[in-house]
């Protein structure tokens, strides 16, 4: 067939998508109004209309990879999506994302990976100010990064969840790659060592306050690099000298998604829990631990942190596969609260972990 033939197939597509694409629109601004509605029968008048429902996404975006059979990808079909999501999600509220900031970090990419382009972004000097803006209601939702799978947890992370009030509504997770060297935030040096040590090991080493901030004093300084992710390279115009330092393969980083409240469970998701014990209690720990075991409930992270009211008392943070509101769940968390100073529920949202992960 000759091109202008072609185009001509190609307009009519086109202007069967743009139709089919606003009536997908309205359908979304009537689910926006169900939404409310339900919420106003409830009578609880605290209760915010959610309009990022991750158990929801999660189940097109599954549909969408069952369905196609290319030639679209469907890496492409989803990005595709991605966008519509965003459009659809912000023509029923305007949606503000605070994060990690400053413009080009981590965070950043994963919140515009998980959220899209239609949403509004507002970048945060600390993590704790994150957590500020969401529980105080001048974000819509938050992101920040939780764990690395090289480099473990984010330590400021889990104490902002000490004493917030937020609940996580979902995970993300990001594949760290494309990192460079000499400015860049601890974080990412602890990432690369090996490869730092092996192959720039005279090079010095400057900390910067985060990778987007050291991208930005490599683009500024003659003979200066950075380690850095891709959005960073595109944000100074630098040029990718290496990619792919990272000690590990499997350099991905997960981000928790927080907002006033978790959602609804699907048939696949995880909590985060904390809890305190009477450390004079000998196996106080054991006994909390076997709670779970007792009741069949996978554990799929443990950690503690300094409890910042007592010196040498610890908060423990437990991720376990199942959600708050599944009755197992309920009873396993009222038996662990006999053993337990006090438990706290930090969120249940649908499990993202790639299939490559597990
Ligand atoms: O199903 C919903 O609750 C919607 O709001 C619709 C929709 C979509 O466009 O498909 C939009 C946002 C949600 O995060 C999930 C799905």
């Amino acid at each position: 067939m000759e091109l202008p033939k072609l185009r001509q197939e190609i307009d009519n597509i086109d202007t069967k998508l743009v139709n089919l694409l606003n009536e997908r629109a309205r359908v979304s601004l009537n689910i926006g109004k169900a939404k409310k509605e339900a919420n106003n029968v409830s009578e609880d008048e605290e209760k915010e209309t959610h309009v990022y429902i991750p158990g929801r996404e999660k189940q097109v975006f599954e549909k969408l990879q069952r369905l196609n059979y290319g030639p679209l990808t469907s890496d492409s079909l989803c990005a595709i999506y991605r966008e519509i999501m965003s459009a659809s999600i912000s023509l029923q509220k305007e949606v503000s994302i605070s994060y990690y900031g400053p413009e080009g970090t981590n965070t950043h990419q994963a919140a515009r990976e998980k959220f899209g382009e239609s949403v509004h972004y507002v970048p945060q000097l600390n993590i704790s100010d994150v957590f500020d803006a969401v529980e105080h209601g001048r974000s819509t939702y938050g992101i920040v990064p939780f764990e690395n799978s090289t480099f473990g947890s984010v330590v400021e992370t889990l104490d902002c969840f000490i004493s917030s009030k937020v609940q996580i509504r979902a995970e993300t997770y990001l594949q760290i790659s494309t990192l460079k060297r000499v400015y860049s935030h601890p974080q990412a040096f602890g990432q690369c060592q090996k490869w730092l040590d092996v192959n720039l090991k005279t090079v010095e080493r400057v900390e910067a306050g985060s990778t987007s901030q050291a991208a930005r004093c490599a683009a500024t300084e003659p003979n200066a690099a950075a380690i850095a992710n891709i959005s960073c390279a595109q944000l100074y115009e630098l040029d990718i000298l290496e990619r792919n330092i990272e000690d590990s393969q499997y350099n991905v980083t997960r981000f928790f998604v927080i907002g006033t409240s978790s959602d609804a469970p699907t048939h696949d998701d995880k909590t985060f829990i904390q809890f305190t014990l009477d450390h004079r209690q000998p196996g106080a720990l054991c006994d909390a631990l076997k709670v779970f075991k007792d009741y069949h409930i996978n554990l799929t992270k443990i950690d503690s942190r300094p409890s910042l009211v007592r010196p040498w008392h610890y908060v423990f943070f437990i991720e376990f596969n199942g959600h708050k509101d599944q009755e197992d769940v309920k009873k396993a968390l009222n038996e662990l609260d006999q053993y337990c100073l006090n438990v706290v529920v930090l969120g249940s949202y649908p499990n993202q972990k790639p299939e490559n992960l597990n």
